[in-house]
């Protein structure tokens, strides 16, 4: 076994903390000696910037991949869906571990009957402008309200502000033992790419490192997430954008479900493919993006981009 101490980067949110510890015990169970570094991102200490008007590609994850850049740490983990589709030069996906829950889900702190009132007036809490516009595409009599901070924080301000809803990863509150019994599953809101994986990076040249991560690697979870990513790569590059994309496995290939949606939520196309085998899931990801593309998402990509 490697003598080594395995550096692990993690930020100090509650969330990552528990993504990093699910890295750190994996790799002790192997044998290896761990620990863990804890280091603060621009994405926590920012708390009022909305995502999306911060402008700049992988907010959470460049303090980490710095950190592995500078060889302070030996491995960064993160929640996939925040790592842009185009690794920081120098850098390598080890592993994606086995996903957990995609869905996003509505905490209501008055309770949910107001959903089903389908002219009322509600204000729902989220700084996600996937959720935004999906949220205004179903909902667009609602008025939806910035929240930002880590997990922690979001849920703590729902309960003392005046909103209807807010909206969560279901992840990222089942890891933090934060999701209430009476959360709201939204199984009809699409997920962001690679929404509930956790993926370990180490650096390319660090052939140590990725041979400890490789047993880690949830081989289903890599392709369905990484099938997303490339429907997002395909449409836009990876920037903050109403793009959301789920994968699976069907019979015996893979089915993925992909939206794009204007911010204002008045215009939203999917699209639907499936490939009858894994041996032909590599390029699904972009020929969905591709197809949504032809079939019309053209003139609505642009419509986005004008807006970003
Ligand atoms: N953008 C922040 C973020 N990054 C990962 C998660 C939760 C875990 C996940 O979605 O994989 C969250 C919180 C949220 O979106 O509510």
């Amino acid at each position: 076994m490697n003598q080594e101490i395995i550096r692990i980067g993690t930020r100090d949110s509650q969330l990552a903390l528990w993504q990093a510890h699910q890295v750190e015990q994996a790799l002790k169970a192997l044998g290896h000696a761990v620990e863990l570094v804890l280091i603060k991102s621009e994405g926590d200490l920012d708390l009022t910037t909305p995502l999306y008007e911060m402008g700049v590609q992988g907010i959470f994850t460049k303090t980490l991949d710095a950190a592995l850049l500078a060889g302070r740490i030996d491995v960064a983990v993160h929640s996939m869906k925040d790592v842009p589709t185009k690794l920081a030069t120098g850098l390598q996906q080890a592993a994606v571990l086995e996903r957990g829950n995609h869905r996003d889900v509505l905490i209501t702190p008055k309770g949910a009957a107001f959903l089903d009132d389908h002219m009322g007036k509600a204000v729902i809490a989220t700084s996600s402008i996937r959720r935004r516009a999906q949220w205004l595409h179903r909902y667009p009599h609602h008025e939806l309200t910035n929240l930002r901070g880590n997990v922690n924080t979001r849920m703590k301000k729902v309960f003392s502000e005046p909103w209807d809803g807010a909206i969560f990863a279901a992840a990222g509150l089942e890891r933090t033992g934060l999701l209430p019994a009476d959360a709201v599953t939204l199984d009809w809101m699409l997920p962001a790419p690679a929404q509930g994986a956790v993926v370990a990076v180490c650096r390319e040249n660090d052939a140590v490192t990725a041979t400890a991560l490789a047993p880690l690697n949830h081989a289903l979870t890599a392709l369905c997430a990484g099938i997303e990513r490339d429907f997002l790569r395909t449409l836009m590059g990876g920037c903050s954008t109403p793009i959301s994309a789920y994968a699976q496995p069907w019979e015996e290939g893979i089915h993925i479900q992909g939206n794009i949606c204007s911010p204002d939520g008045s215009d939203s196309r999917f699209i639907n493919l499936t490939v009858a085998s894994m041996a032909a899931a590599a390029n699904l990801g972009q020929q969905a993006a591709e197809r949504l593309l032809a079939e019309g998402g053209n003139t609505l990509m642009d419509k986005i981009r004008a807006h970003g």
